[in-house]
């Protein structure tokens, strides 16, 4: 028998050394963005994140990523002065500390979902790129990737899913961008070439609740007829009433995987579920935990896409995994813009979850390969999905060049919180974002 750690023969090893945050890192980013269109407006010409850095007393760096949004900048920073001193692998103790760092903090504003989505928990918004950053650290103290850290991984790689948006063919006042327009079904289905050929996809999302809903049936329609064998989705953001919402899951039977939120709030969503055959899936009325007795009570939703930015991070995002699974709910990903740290974040959660089996979703095509924080490399498409990276921890490293130039556009572009409806309103000053609106 091997000799124990602590040298006696069959002795357990000797505890090992606790490795205690010496120093907590908040950086925000822009990073340049398209005008892309959704029910409340208009990507900006820059998409905001934060890159968190926590390093131990024994001088290991884990990384996370977040939203860039001032108050949540803000947040972000007052939780760090909380952790230090704390243990890397003392998670429960994170989220105490965020908590308490949120004693007097009403949570409100820096959303960071251009105000698509303001009742998640702050909280769990708060601890995530923490949490990220901590697993990152454990898995390169042990020698681990994430995915290990969080049960083992059940599949190499993880399928993502086309993510299709109506927009413009450029920011006004500048050059036609290397997309074009999409703002008909020809263009989408252009669009949705591209992206299908580029990266492999084999599932597409359709941003909707852009234009009247019978053009966005159509859209649809042209989707299926172009690609026969692709899982599609359509996503309007509650623009739609309850009676709209029918009529469009009606008219799509047998055409749509999911209809993602086609009308606020869990009562609206029971009641088209009840009368449409296609399973409803959300990230807008089930955002948090106390979300979930009175959706699953209502039989509201089918398909819960999780988000570790919103939903407490990694380990939490499979808590609400166990419970999607236990109450017979599908359980898919949702993405706003980000960069590479969370895309390897999302990659090791996916990869360790048996049951989020639908493709996710990224924005990830829609950014310049160019405009990242991570050294190159790590992480790669194939076939519509992306390796499971294999080294210690998220297995992507910070490229400090790159955090820097990233940093400078943030402070050049004068963005503090996203605005996709202000955006809008400088072209179209009569713009109205309220929802439902058909
Ligand atoms: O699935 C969703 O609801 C989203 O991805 C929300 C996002 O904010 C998206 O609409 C966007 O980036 O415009
Ligand atoms: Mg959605």
């Amino acid at each position: 028998m091997p000799p124990s750690a602590s040298g006696a023969p069959g002795a357990p090893p000797a505890p090992a050394e606790k490795h205690r945050i010496a120093d907590v890192r908040v950086t925000p980013v822009a990073f340049r963005d398209l005008p892309l269109l959704n029910t409340v407006g208009v990507h900006e010409p820059f998409a905001l994140r934060t890159v968190v850095e926590v390093v131990t007393d024994s001088g290991v760096h884990g990384l996370g990523e977040s939203y860039g949004d001032l108050p949540h900048l803000r947040r972000l920073e007052e939780a760090g002065r909380h952790l230090v001193g704390l243990d890397v692998f003392d998670v429960n103790g994170l989220l105490r500390a965020v908590t308490a760092s949120l004693a007097d903090d009403s949570g409100e504003g820096g959303h960071g979902m251009g105000g698509m989505v303001m009742t998640s928990a702050a909280a769990d918004r708060v601890v995530s790129p923490f949490e990220v950053a901590a697993l990152d650290l454990q898995g390169k103290i042990v020698g681990r990737p994430v995915s290990d850290l969080l049960g083992g991984a059940v599949r190499d790689r993880v399928a993502y899913s086309a993510y299709l948006f109506y927009k413009w063919a450029g920011h006004p006042g500048q050059d036609e961008d290397e997309w074009g327009a999409a703002l008909d079904p020809d263009g989408l289905v252009r669009q949705a070439r591209r992206v299908v050929d580029a990266y492999g996809f084999t599932a597409i999302k359709l941003k909707g609740g852009v234009f009247a809903p019978d053009e966005e049936v159509e859209a649809i329609r042209a989707l299926r007829a172009a690609f026969p064998r692709h899982p599609l989705r359509l996503d309007p953001n509650t623009a739609w009433t309850v009676a709209t919402s029918i009529e469009v899951g009606r008219a799509l039977d047998g055409v749509l995987e999911y209809l993602e939120d086609p009308t606020p709030g869990i009562g609206g969503m029971a009641r088209v579920a009840r009368e449409v055959s296609m399973p409803l899936a959300t990230n807008m009325c089930v955002v948090a935990f106390d979300h979930l007795p009175p959706a699953v009570r209502a039989e509201a939703v089918q398909v819960v896409l999780s988000d570790h930015h919103f939903w407490g991070g990694l380990r939490r995002s499979q808590l609400l995994g166990g419970i999607c699974r236990t109450f017979g709910m599908g359980l898919s990903m949702h993405s706003n813009s980000h960069l590479g740290i969370s895309l390897a974040a999302m990659t090791h959660l996916a990869a360790a979850t048996p049951n989020l089996d639908y493709a996710c979703d990224t924005h990830w095509p829609w950014k310049d390969p160019a405009d990242d924080v991570i050294v190159p490399g790590a992480l790669t498409f194939r076939d519509g999905a992306v390796a499971v990276p294999a080294g210690p921890g998220l297995g992507v490293e910070l490229d400090r060049d790159a955090l820097a130039r990233l940093h400078r556009q943030y402070v050049d572009c004068g963005i503090r919180e996203r605005d996709d409806t202000g955006y809008m309103r400088r072209f179209e000053p009569a713009f109205d974002p309220a929802c439902p609106r058909w």
